[in-house]
């Protein structure tokens, strides 16, 4: 099968700064994915060329096989995407946002499951901008996978989500992953990645520093993905 994701010798500067430093990786069709990295390592401009909102200085990024800013109509009804700072208008109430998002497509989740599951019942009729952080967050997850996307874009899911949020959101991205759907996924949580991950890329500086699964990247366990992290991005810190 060929892979969902497809991204060769990218690079992504902004001005002087280059974000993307020749990053090459692929995503296989139907796994989930997770892409760690300190601050600043690159993972959201990464995540945002394969959306097509960062045209690449240079290199090659191929989403479904397609070019993310070339295809972007064609593309764009096949993805999810959940960015960091949300993406809904502030004055729409939470549940019109969602209800709107799965009407524009063919096939869509069930709209109630997902609230009941996300807990957004509750709030369905606040205002976007009124809504608690943790409350956008699983909102904003909701309209990235409310369309049954064929892969998804998770821009640090979880941050900042109590415990039964977190877990809910994990059980469903499991959920996606058995429906067939490929999970693109940034995130600080080192527990988070070793528990929904196929394949985990560490980047640093722009650039992919260690790619492998949790087990092969821990020793199958024989050391907590953290201290493989750190050890990683922070050589000197952790001897
Ligand atoms: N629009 C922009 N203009 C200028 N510089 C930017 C822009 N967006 C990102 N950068 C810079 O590019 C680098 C990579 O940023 P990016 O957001 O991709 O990192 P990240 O790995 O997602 O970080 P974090 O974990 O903090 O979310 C950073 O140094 C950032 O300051």
């Amino acid at each position: 099968m060929p892979a969902a994701v497809e991204i060769h010798d990218l690079v992504v500067r902004y001005g002087e700064k280059t974000a993307v430093d020749g990053l090459s990786l692929s995503v296989a069709t139907g796994s989930v994915t997770s892409v760690l990295g300190p601050n600043g390592a690159g993972k959201t401009t990464t995540v945002e060329s394969c959306e097509g909102f960062r045209r690449p200085t240079s290199g090659q990024v191929r989403v479904l096989g397609l070019d993310p800013i070339a295809d972007h109509d064609a593309l764009m009804p096949r993805i999810g995407v959940m960015l960091q700072e949300g993406g809904a208008w502030s004055g729409v109430r939470a549940l019109e946002m969602l209800r709107y998002v799965a009407a524009l497509h063919s096939n869509p989740l069930d709209v109630s499951m997902l609230t009941d599951r996300l807990e957004l019942g509750s709030c369905g009729r606040t205002p976007y901008r009124r809504l608690s952080g943790g409350q956008k967050q699983r909102l904003s997850f909701a309209l990235a996978i409310v369309g049954r996307p064929e892969i998804a874009f998770l821009d640090e899911p979880t941050t900042g989500l109590d415990p039964h949020g977190r877990r809910e959101i994990w059980q469903l991205i499991r959920e996606l992953r058995t429906d067939g759907v490929t999970v693109v996924l940034t995130t600080h949580a080192m527990d988070e990645a070793e528990q929904l991950s196929d394949q985990i890329h560490v980047l640093s500086a722009g650039q992919v520093i260690a790619s492998g699964t949790p087990g092969e990247l821990t020793d199958q366990g024989a050391r907590s993905l953290e201290d493989v992290y750190l050890s990683l991005t922070h050589p000197r810190k952790s001897e």
